[in-house]
């Protein structure tokens, strides 16, 4: 997979050398591109940013260095292919589990972070006339800018990726991964030593019994759902109910 991060700061993406996102592409399962936003402003300023049409509070990004920038991206990549661009913004549909699966699919994703209040509505117009367009938001709080939502997704997607996780199984217990464990939060975990201040772990987990810790964990996780995310329970029952009316 590729990915072209455009931003006006791209050293705030710089986690993206270490940890799983390094390693993936160190291995070469990721190629990732990181743009300054800045290199295609022709001002002495470098200005990317100014006032709202129709009033109103803080700077709007210009389309200019957006729209020069994206020319950039789409002219530097594979050639005759397009990114799906993904617009991290707090208008955008929920970032989930599910959309992380299917950006996981794609070849080329190009992230552009915004800052201030926004970009000009244009640019992802014009975007959207040559490429998917996918404006996804991490959460329903303030950010004083995308580029954390862009390392946020960048991670989640890249763990989706083949060989990137070590453990091929590990997606299947994920919180919110597809299948038996969809809309279920994940359930306590436990390592040695088994005794630690006093505190033992669960007996189950000790007892070898594979039938029986599946049907703890699944409890725990149902628990802890119920607890935390009452919102998933239904969608769990009625998934629930799905997928043995889909067995029958
Ligand atoms: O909630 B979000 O996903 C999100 C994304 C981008 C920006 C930019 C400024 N605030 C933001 C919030």
């Amino acid at each position: 997979m590729r990915i072209d991060v455009v931003s006006i700061f791209p050293e705030y993406l710089e986690p993206l050398n270490i940890s799983l996102v390094g390693k993936a592409r160190a291995r070469g399962q990721l190629d990732v591109h990181l743009h300054d936003l800045r290199e295609w402003t022709h001002d002495v300023h470098r200005t990317v940013d100014d006032s709202p049409y129709g009033g109103g509070p803080g700077m709007v990004m210009k389309p200019e260095p957006w729209g020069e920038a994206l020319d950039a991206v789409v002219a530097g990549g594979p050639a005759g292919e397009v990114p799906t661009l993904v617009v991290p913004t707090p208008s955008g549909r929920p970032f989930t589990q599910e959309l992380a699966q299917e950006l996981a699919g794609r070849p080329w994703l190009a992230f552009t972070p915004a800052r201030y209040e926004g970009i000009d509505r244009r640019v992802i117009e014009e975007a959207a006339t040559r490429m998917p367009v996918v404006e996804a938001s991490i959460g329903d709080y303030v950010l004083a800018g995308g580029e954390v939502a862009v390392l946020v997704m960048v991670e989640a997607i890249a763990r989706l990726l083949p060989g990137v996780l070590g453990n091929a199984e590990s997606h299947r217990d994920d919180s919110f991964a597809p299948g038996a464990m969809a809309d279920l939060l994940e359930g306590p975990v436990y390592t040695k030593p088994a005794e630690w201040r006093g505190r033992t772990v669960p007996d189950v987990l000790l007892s070898g019994n594979h039938g029986k810790i599946a049907r703890w964990r699944r409890e725990q996780a149902f628990a802890r759902t119920l607890a935390n995310r009452p919102d998933l329970v239904e969608r769990w029952q009625y998934g629930a109910f799905d997928k043995k009316d889909r067995a029958a």
